[in-house]
């Protein structure tokens, strides 16, 4: 892995179905050359098995260690460290971001969920190292969550954090990127972009370079 922090993050489609490993081999492949402007985030149903998320988790890392690709491990830190993860990623229902920091170590990579500037700062100061803020738009591969912040609402968190990189994710697409970094994004979140997409090699190609 290389030293900046990755500006594309590429999570795992939970949906039962979903290739989910073709489309991480195929950002994997999207990213040569460039592996540290990728992390990928093993992200699997609420109910799937710990031991069926740690076999996940195992096949995602064994794609991108060897590329030199970020793995991440969403919500459940106990596969993260057992499948030596990057880091992790935890939200509203799951450890709370001290706590997580606690479990990982000060050295792994920490995002933590957050969608206006009080509870972001609060994240950073618990130990957060990058946030993940959303949604940005309307999105079809998550349920039950609040309505879109778009731009502004991403930036409102981005200018009240400054250096922690935000992250936008929900309904993003390659025509959302320009106007997500001018608003204060450092780098985007994706599912279903790549999920949906006949390419997802190309599609991830378009991702990198909309953010290069
Ligand atoms: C980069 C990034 N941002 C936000 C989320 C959402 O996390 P959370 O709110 O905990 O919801 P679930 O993904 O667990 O359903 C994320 N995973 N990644
Ligand atoms: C996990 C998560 N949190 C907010 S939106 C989302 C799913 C990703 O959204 P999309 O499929 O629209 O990229
Ligand atoms: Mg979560």
């Amino acid at each position: 892995m290389g030293s900046a922090f990755p500006r594309l993050h590429v999570i795992t489609d939970a949906r039962p179905g979903r290739d989910a490993l073709g489309v991480v081999a195929a950002a994997v492949a999207a990213a040569t050359g460039t592996p540290d402007t990728l992390a990928v985030q093993v992200r699997v149903e609420d109910d799937v098995t710990d031991r069926a998320a740690y076999e996940f988790g195992l096949a995602v890392a064994r794609i991108c260690r060897p590329a030199g690709v970020m793995v991440l491990v969403n919500d459940r830190l106990d596969v993260a460290v057992a499948v030596d993860a990057d880091g992790a990623h935890v939200g509203a229902d799951d450890l709370p971001v001290a706590a997580a920091r606690g479990v990982l170590g000060p050295a792994a990579v920490l995002g933590a969920t957050c969608r206006e500037p009080v509870s972001a700062r609060a994240a950073v100061a618990a130990g957060a190292t990058y946030l993940g803020v959303g949604p940005a738009f309307q999105t079809s591969t998550k349920a039950g969550l609040p309505a879109p912040l778009g731009a502004p609402g991403i930036g409102a968190v981005a200018g009240a954090v400054e250096s922690t990189p935000v992250i936008a994710i929900g309904g993003v697409d390659v025509d959302a990127v320009g106007e997500l970094r001018a608003a204060g994004a450092y780098g985007v979140a994706v599912v279903g972009a790549l999920a949906h997409s006949a390419n997802p090699q190309a599609a991830t190609s378009a991702l990198l370079k909309a953010l290069a």
